[in-house]
Formats: C-alpha cells, structure tokens, sequence
C-alpha cells in the first residue's frame, strides 16, 4: 500500500507559522490516494491491452496490404521464374561447366545443340498449353482461364515469397540504400556485417519493423547474444555509411527499461537531416508560471521527441566555442526558473552583453562586467551563498521530520517564506572570466588570485550546494582543463557541450573516454546552432542524447523575464536588486489608490501574510463589514475562503482576502505606490534574505 502526496497543492495550512502569530503549523495537508499494489496494477492491463490493439492493428494492415503483398511475390515470382527458364533455355550449367574444364570450344556444337532443342520444347509447351487452353475455354468458358491463371499466379508468389534462400530474396533497387533497408531487412543485416556490429553467419531478429515515424525511418532489432547494444551506439558512424547516410541522420538508441535489454537496439533514419528545419520555440513562453522542481523543455531530440532537463538538485555546465548557442541554452535553463515566483536569482553576465539584461527586473542579485570588480562581486556573492547554505544546513537539523525528513530541502520547504530557503539558482555567463582573474584577494591570512577562490567557492557550492536548494549553471566558452578547475568539473551533475574544437575538449565537458563511447561534440556541424550533447545528472537511462535547444530570441526571454517579475511580486517574493527595478517602475506609474485598499495595504505592509480574514481585518481597521466587503468587490477584490487552523488546532473555513489578490487590485488601482515601494526598498532592498509584504 502506498499513498501519493499531491505535493503541488498550495495550501497555507501547509506553511508553518511561529507562535503568537494567526496562523499556525499543521503540517502538511497530504491528499493521497490508496493503492493496493498487491493487485493487479492498472499499469499492466494497459500494457496488455496496448499490445492487443497493436496486434489488432497488424492484423488490419496486413489484410489492406495482402493485395499488394501479393502482387509483390507474382511479381517476383515472375522474374524468378524467367531467370531460371533463360538458365534451362541458355544450358548455363553445362556451358560454365565446360568453361571451367576449359573445353567449350570442344563442347560449342553441343551446347548450341541442345540450346535449339531447349527452345523447341519452349515453343512446343508453349503451344501445347496455349492450344489446351483454347479447347478448355470453349468446352468449359471463360472460368477455366481464370481458374488456370490463378494456379500459376499463386504458384509463382509461393515461388516468389519471401523467405531465406528464396529466388529473388536479394532486393537489387536502385536509390538510396535507406529506402531499400526499410523495404527489404536484409539490407540491415549487411549493413550490420558491413559495419562488423555483427559477424558475417550472423542475423538480426526484428522486433518492430520499420515504420514511418517523423520524417525518417524507426525500426527496432535484437542483435546476437555475444553482441552488445552500447557497440552499435559507439560506431554508429560505420552504421550510417554502411547505410549511406550522414550520421546526423542515423539515431541509435538502446531499449532500456521493461521492453529492453542490452542487445536491443532501436534506429531512427532521418530522410533528410533532422536539423535543417528551424528550431521549436520553447513551450516556457506559452505558459504562465512553472514549477522549477519540474524538469524543465529543454529541447528536442532528432526525432522531435521532447527533452526535458531537471535543474534542482543539480548543476549544469554548457561548453561551445563562440556562437554556437550556449547563451540560448543557459538561458533557457533560467527561463523555466525565473517562471517559479519561489526561485531566488543570481545572474553574473561576464560576457558583459544585452543577452542577461533582462533578468535584472528579477534577479536577487545582478551584475553585467568583466572588470575585476565583477569579479569581486561574485566572489562576494558566492560567499554569502556559502554562509547561507550552511545556515541551511543547521535549520534543517532542526526542522521536525515530517517537514524535513532529510537533510535536503524539500519543494515545500522551499516554498514556505517562514523557512526562507527558497531555491536559489547562480547563473554564471563566461565563467572563465572570474576564473581567470588574478586580481588578489584575502582569503584568510592568505592572499590569493581571485580566479582561484571563485573557483574553490564554485567547487564548495556544487558539491554542497544541491541539497539544500542551490543550482548551479555554468556557461563557458572555454572548456579546457586549466581554466575550468577539474575538482569543480567533477561535481557539475549535468553537461551540455555544444560544438567544441576536438574531442579533448568534448571529453572535459562530457565526461572522460564519453568520445569512445560514441559521444564527441566536436563533430557537430558548425550549422547546426543549438544542437550539443546533453549527458543528464542521475537517473537518467541515456548516458547521453543529441539535443537542439529549443529557441528563445530575445524577446521571447524579455516576455518571459518580465513574466517572472510579474509572478514574484504578485507572490511577494521580489527581492534584491530586482525590488529596486520594479520599485522605480511603480513609483512612476501608480495614481491614487481607493481608501479602503490602501488601508489594506497598510495593514498588510506590517502584516506579513499570505492570506488575512475578513474578521481581522475589519477589526484592526474600525470600519463596518458590509461596506468594507462592497467596496473591496468593486475594486475587483471580492472574498475567498480559506482553510485555516481554529482554535482547536484543526482546520476551518474562514473568509477573508489573498494577498496576492489585493496585490493584484493594488496594480490595477493604483496610487499607494510610494507607501508601497518604500515598504518595499525598507523591507526588502536592505535586507535581502528578509521577507516582504508587498
Ligand atoms: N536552439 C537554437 N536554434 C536556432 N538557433 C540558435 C539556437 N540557439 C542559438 N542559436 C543561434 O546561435 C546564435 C549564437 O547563440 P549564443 O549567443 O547563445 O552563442 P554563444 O555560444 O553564447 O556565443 P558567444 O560565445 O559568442 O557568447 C544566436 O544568435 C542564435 O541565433
């Protein structure tokens, strides 16, 4: 028995809440279902009853197709039988008998001999059979010609069929081989010999032919015992010529998981190359929030399968030389992040551009520079990070278990302001800039390059940092071991390498030996922007998978950062340098705010609360419940219930207001702008880590 907690719920019962306070403490609020896994799980029916339908679907297609299928094998029965006739006809064995005893000229009389005589009987069949036919007809009609024609078009398919050794098995088609390996297996099989996956007596085993999916070819096989699954990955290049294509069209996947094993391998042959098409824009702009402990669109595959990325609970380096897309693809990491309002940001843009810009309006922390002084304010903020996540560490120890029942942080715990231990993601663009720099720095007694404490500070973070909410995502153009310190390479979980320069460089970012292992990102194409090799943290079944970046342009990002700053403040989770940038805008923009909302947010400025009764607030305000109620409606604001704990501790239904709501009608009402941004330059500005109101 196992029951699931429905973990996305946000319930303010869920959130804790010190004593002395409104609200308190409940504990979580699981809604679970109960599952008898003793039973027969649905999953299995499922999986059954797919089979079925799959089966039922060969069996219709085999029916429409018969006719043709027929057809084929007459046909090949035909010329079968017409090369063997021309053989009898021609006296090929005795002639290349003679030929190879060197006495042809002897045997030239006879041989032309028996050829008149061979195409005499021809003629005499031939006639006799036609005369036979006629007579037949004319005694018995028409039926006897059709009945004779379908004997000897069933005879020539039974003669023209498909099978190993048969007349006519060798498909000779002109093309390209990938349409002749799709129509004719055997095709495979050599192209397996042909690239020594398999030995010359050996054979493949089909286990799905080939289908047509996505504008290319899918087939999967079973290789021999003594072959392995991870061989075929690793020459795929041999495979792709052996099958006349470029690699790129040529995707090699193991079947892992129930429907595999080691030796199964799945194919995909492209028609044309899967990259030439334009990028998918991310899916990130079309929704409105995300939830960052999703793994987020990344990009897709050459097949056009989606490919997802998770980013808590790990780090992530992505490596290209210039250009090739590595901006895009942390960015588009960030973009899943900045559209959870309960992520914190630290964006350190050291290629000192317009692609960060944007994040500004929402990161915690910003700064855009290669100067050393950008380089002393990340090793600042690293720092401060390092101090905050061994805080972490301490709280969780004392956090009970069922709010914490590892020494990690939980989605709930990162959620709850009251714990402040929001997930906090570093974003470090051209990190070898900090890594490189040599200005000193006093680390201790010591004075060190600066270079080198980023690079400790770094390494300390991804390997501690994890755990308690930290994500680290490194973009680099320069993979090589003296800049990026091999102790920090160890612990980024994820790699993304876009195109490098040679499979040195590909193996520091991947992973060492992965080019022997079939992944080498220097032999991308320098025309293929976006597309790099993503070896995932964990449990992940690929070791590693061909992705191209789903495409974010840059007004796409500044939609989705300026989304980002929309969910926080409404949240109330704006904080740092970001609550300075939104503050500035408000102050210009607001006109008057109606009495009785500004005597709301006045209240709530002090209040820090996510939700407050309807109770409360009339009473703390002096004013009459039924007006208070009409005029908040006519704002746009109208009540909610609400599930609080009562007095008795258990939870009860209680009407009041949102502050997200109030947030909401304070945006579009106006005015107390200035009270409001002064609580929030007050609030949040001088005391990052604090939590805001408004
Ligand atoms: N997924 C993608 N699909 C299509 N084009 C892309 C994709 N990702 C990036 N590009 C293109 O590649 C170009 C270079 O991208 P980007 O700026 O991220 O490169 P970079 O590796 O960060 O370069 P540099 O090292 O010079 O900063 C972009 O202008 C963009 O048009």
């Amino acid at each position: 028995m196992s029951a699931e907690p429905n973990w996305d719920v946000e319930d303010p019962a869920m959130t804790t809440r010190a004593s002395g306070r409104a609200i308190e403490h409940v504990g979580p609020v699981l809604e679970g279902q109960l599952i008898d896994d003793t039973l027969p799980q649905p999953q299995r029916r499922e999986r059954t009853e797919s089979r079925r339908r799959q089966v039922a679907k060969d069996f219709v297609a085999a029916v429409v197709r018969s006719p043709l299928r027929f057809l084929g094998a007459v046909f090949r029965g035909v010329l079968a039988a017409g090369r063997l006739w021309r053989r009898w006809v021609s006296v090929r064995d005795y002639r290349e008998a003679a030929e190879q005893a060197e006495k042809l000229a002897d045997k030239f009389a006879d041989i032309r001999a028996l050829t008149l005589f061979r195409w005499k009987v021809t003629g005499a069949v031939l006639a006799g059979v036609s005369i036979g036919l006629a007579v037949l007809d004319l005694l018995y009609g028409v039926l006897v010609l059709w009945v004779a024609g379908g004997v000897v078009a069933v005879a020539l398919a039974v003669f023209g069929r498909r099978k190993e050794g048969s007349p006519g098995r060798k498909a000779v088609l002109s093309g390209s081989r990938t349409a002749t390996w799709t129509m004719d297996p055997d095709v495979l099989v050599e192209a397996f010999r042909g690239a020594k996956l398999i030995g010359k007596d050996e054979t493949l085993r089909l286990v799905e032919r080939a289908t047509r999916v996505s504008g290319g070819w899918a087939v999967t096989v079973d290789l021999p015992a003594t072959r392995k699954a991870s061989d075929v990955i690793k020459n795929r290049d041999a495979l792709a010529s052996a099958l006349a294509v470029d690699e790129v069209q040529l995707i090699v996947d193991r079947v892992r998981g129930a429907g595999g094993h080691a030796g199964r391998v799945s194919l995909w042959v492209s028609d044309r190359d899967p990259y030439s098409t334009p990028a998918v824009r991310t899916p990130l702009l079309d929704v409105s929030r995300w939830d960052a402990w999703k793994p987020l669109p990344f990009g897709r595959d050459a097949r056009g399968r989606r490919v997802d990325l998770p980013m808590v609970g790990t780090s992530l380096l992505v490596a290209a030389i210039p250009r090739q897309g590595k901006t895009f693809a942390a960015r588009l990491a960030a973009a899943g992040l900045i559209l959870d309002p309960h992520v914190r940001l630290y964006v350190a843009d050291f290629k000192a551009g317009k692609d960060w810009a944007a994040a500004a309006q929402v990161a915690h922390r910003f700064v855009a520079g290669d100067e050393p002084e950008h380089v002393l304010a990340l090793l600042e903020w690293l720092r401060e990070l390092i101090a905050e996540v061994q805080g972490r560490y301490r709280r969780m120890r004392d956090l009970d278990d069922v709010v914490c029942p590892e020494s990690k942080v939980t989605p709930v715990i990162s959620r709850d302001p009251d714990l402040g231990m929001p997930i906090t993601a570093v974003f470090i663009d051209e990190v070898q800039v900090p890594l490189d720099d040599r200005s000193p720095v006093k680390d201790g007694d010591r004075r060190l390059p600066a270079g080198e404490c980023v690079g400790e500070a770094l390494t300390w973070l991804a390997r501690k940092g994890p755990a308690a909410g930290i994500v680290l995502v490194l973009a680099t153009q320069r993979p090589d071991s003296q800049t990026i310190p091999p102790g920090l390479r160890a612990v980024l979980g994820s790699r993304f390498a876009l195109r490098v320069m040679d499979w040195r460089d590909s193996n520091i970012v991947l992973g060492d030996q992965m080019n022997t292992r079939g992944f080498d990102s220097s032999r991308l194409l320098a025309s293929h922007k976006g597309v790099g090799i993503l070896r995932p943290d964990g449990d992940a079944d690929e070791v590693a998978l061909t992705v191209r970046t789903d495409y974010m342009p840059n007004e796409d990002w500044q939609t989705i950062c300026s989304r980002g700053r929309d969910l926080r403040w409404a949240a109330g989770t704006l904080s740092g340098q970001a609550v300075g940038e939104v503050a500035d805008r408000v102050i210009t923009s607001v006109q008057k705010l109606p009495e009785s909302l500004l005597a709301v947010v006045e209240y709530l400025a002090v209040n820090d609360r996510k939700f407050v009764p309807t109770a409360e607030l009339v009473g703390a305000l002096g004013i009459d419940a039924r007006t208070f109620a009409e005029q908040m409606s006519e704002l746009g604001c109208p009540p909610t219930r609400h599930r609080l704990p009562g007095s008795d501790g258990r939870p009860q239904q209680v009407r009041g207001y949102l502050a997200a709501e109030i947030r909401r009608a304070v945006e579009r009402n106006g005015r107390a702008a200035d009270c409001v941004s002064s609580n929030l330059r007050r609030g949040s500005v001088q005391n990052p880590t604090a939590r805001k109101s408004l």
